[in-house]
C-alpha cells in the first residue's frame, strides 16, 4: 500500500483550512501537501493519508491556516524610526524630522538592521511577503533573501539627494542593478518606486513609465495621500496629481497607487478603467489624519484593493492582523454601510488582492495547487478567540497577531511555534539598542 503512496515533503493538518481561492470555504478536515517549496494539494485528510507519505507531520488542532499575509505597502528599515516623531501630520512629519533624521542616520547597516527588526515582526505577525520602498533597496532585498521572507523591491526614485543616490540616472542605474542581481530569484522581485507626485519631476517620471513599460514592471507610488498635496498641485500645476500621472502615461494596470483617500467619482471610475491598484493604508492615514480612502467605492467600481501597513515610523506597527480590523472597520465607516468590507472580502485583500497588484498571483496570495507554500497558522482555541462561529469573522474581528504560531514561505518553516528559525531574535534587538542611542542624539 505505501508503496504506491506518493512520498512528500509536509502535511499540515489544521483544524481550519482558509483557501481564500479558488473559494472562500472554509474547509474542516482537509490537509495542504507540500513538496519542493509548493502546494501540492489541497484535499481532505484522509485521502491525503491515501495518496501520500510525508517527511513531516504537522498537526495544528487549534489553528486555522490561511494564505500567508501580504504586507502590500511598507519602508521596512524605517522600523527602527518607530516612535520618533508621532502626532503630527504628513508634511510636517516628513519634511521636520524624518528626512531630516534619514539624512544623518540612513546607510547599509542602518538598513540591514531595520529590515531584520521589520522581518522579524512581520513573521511573527503571519506576513510572509512585503512590498518595499526605501533607500539601499540592494540591502533590502539581500537581508529579505538571506532570512528567506519574499518581498517586492522598489527601485526608488526622488527629486533629491540622499545617501542612497543622487541624480536621476543615479537612482535608475542603481535600481536597475538590483533588478539584475535578483532577476529570476524565487523570492525577490522588482518594481519602480517614484515617492509621490510632489517629489518627483515630469522627466524622471517619463523615464520610468519607458522603462516600466518596456520590462511590464508596477510602478509603486504614494498618490493623493492628503487634501493638501492635493490642493498644492492644483494651485501650482493646474491638475489634480492624478489627472498629472494620467498625462504621463502612468495611469495604467502597473500603477500600484498607495493611500488615494481623495478620490472623486469620477476619479474612481478611470481607475477601474485603467485597471490601477490601490494600495490602502488606513491605519498610517488614520494616524497621520491624511484622510479615509473610498474602499468600498473602488472595489464596486472593480479596483483591486490590497492592503498595507505603511512604515513603522507612521503606523507604528507592521501588524497586518490590526491592519485587517482597522480597514473593515474604518472602510464600513467610510462607506456609511456596516455591510460594507465584510470580513472575507478583507481577508482577501490582505492575501490575494496583494498578489494580485504585485503581479505575483500566479506564485503566492492563495492556498491553491502549483503556487509557493506560503501560509499562516493562527491559533483560534483562545479565551479572545471563542466561542467561534466563523473562524473569518473571528480572525478578522477578534484575533491578535500574537496568536500567529507558525508561518512558512516556500514551504520553509520561518516561525514555528513562535520562535523564529532564521532570525536571531536576541542579536536584532542588539542592533536596534544601538540605533536607538544614535537617533536618539
Ligand atoms: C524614497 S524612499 C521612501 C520615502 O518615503 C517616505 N515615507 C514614508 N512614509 C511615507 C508616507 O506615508 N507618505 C510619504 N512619504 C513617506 C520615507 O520616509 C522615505 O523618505
Ligand atoms: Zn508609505
Amino acid at each position: 500500500m505505501s508503496a504506491s503512496r506518493q512520498h512528500i515533503d509536509t502535511l499540515i493538518l489544521p483544524r481550519w483550512l482558509i483557501p481564500v481561492a479558488p473559494s472562500g470555504a472554509v474547509l474542516e478536515g482537509h490537509a495542504l501537501a507540500v513538496d519542493g517549496g509548493r502546494i501540492l494539494a489541497v484535499l481532505p485528510a484522509a485521502e491525503a493519508g491515501e495518496r501520500f507519505t510525508a517527511r513531516e507531520t504537522i498537526e495544528l488542532p487549534r489553528q486555522a491556516l490561511i494564505p500567508g499575509l501580504i504586507n502590500a505597502h511598507t519602508h521596512a528599515a524605517m522600523n527602527l524610526m518607530r516612535g520618533l516623531a508621532d502626532d503630527l501630520p504628513l508634511m510636517q512629519w516628513l519634511q521636520e524630522h524624518i528626512w531630516p533624521a534619514e539624512g544623518r542616520f540612513v546607510s547599509e547597516g542602518f538598513c540591514a538592521d531595520g529590515v531584520q527588526l521589520a522581518t522579524a515582526e512581520m513573521l511573527r505577525g503571519g506576513t510572509t511577503c512585503f512590498n518595499d520602498m526605501y533607500f539601499f533597496p540592494d540591502v533590502t532585498a539581500a537581508t529579505t533573501a538571506r532570512i528567506g521572507m519574499r518581498a517586492a523591491i522598489g527601485m526608488i526614485l526622488i527629486d533629491f539627494p540622499t545617501p542612497w543616490a543622487s541624480t536621476t540616472e543615479e537612482y535608475l542605474a542603481k535600481g536597475q542593478q538590483v533588478r539584475d542581481a535578483y532577476r529570476d530569484h524565487p523570492l525577490i522581485s522588482t518594481n519602480f518606486a517614484p515617492h509621490a507626485p510632489y517629489t518627483v519631476s515630469d522627466e524622471p517620471l517619463r523615464a520610468v513609465r519607458t522603462r516600466a513599460d518596456e520590462m511590464d514592471l508596477r510602478v509603486h507610488m504614494h498618490v493623493h495621500e492628503t487634501a493638501f498635496e492635493v490642493e498644492q498641485a492644483e494651485q501650482n500645476d493646474g491638475r489634480r496629481p492624478l489627472a498629472r500621472l494620467a498625462d504621463l502615461g502612468l495611469v495604467t494596470p502597473n500603477l500600484l497607487a498607495v493611500h488615494m483617500t481623495q478620490l472623486t467619482d469620477a476619479e474612481i471610475a478611470d481607475c477601474a478603467r485603467a485597471g490601477v491598484h490601490v494600495l490602502h493604508s488606513p491605519e498610517s492615514n488614520l494616524k497621520l489624519a491624511s484622510g479615509l480612502c473610498p474602499v468600498a467605492k473602488l472595489l464596486d467600481a472593480g479596483v483591486n484593493v490590497a492592503l498595507g501597513t505603511d512604515g513603522a515610523a507612521s503606523n507604528n506597527d507592521l501588524d497586518m492582523i490590526g491592519e485587517m480590523r482597522t480597514a473593515a472597520l474604518i472602510g464600513k465607516l467610510a462607506a456609511g454601510d456596516a455591510a460594507a468590507l465584510p470580513a472575507a472580502t478583507v481577508l482577501q485583500m490582505a492575501t490575494l488582492n496583494g498578489a494580485r497588484a504585485l503581479g505575483l498571483d500566479a506564485d503566492t496570495g492563495s492556498l491553491e495547487p502549483g503556487k509557493w507554500a506560503d501560509c499562516t497558522a493562527i491559533d483560534l482555541d483562545t479565551p479572545e478567540t471563542r466561542p467561534l462561529y466563523d473562524p473569518v469573522a473571528q480572525i478578522v474581528y477578534s484575533s491578535d497577531r500574537r496568536q500567529v504560531t507558525d508561518t512558512w514561505v516556500a514551504g520553509k518553516r520561518l516561525l514555528r511555534d513562535r520562535q523564529l528559525t532564521t532570525i536571531d531574535l536576541d542579536d536584532t534587538l542588539a542592533r536596534v539598542d544601538h540605533w536607538q542611542t544614535l537617533l536618539r542624539t
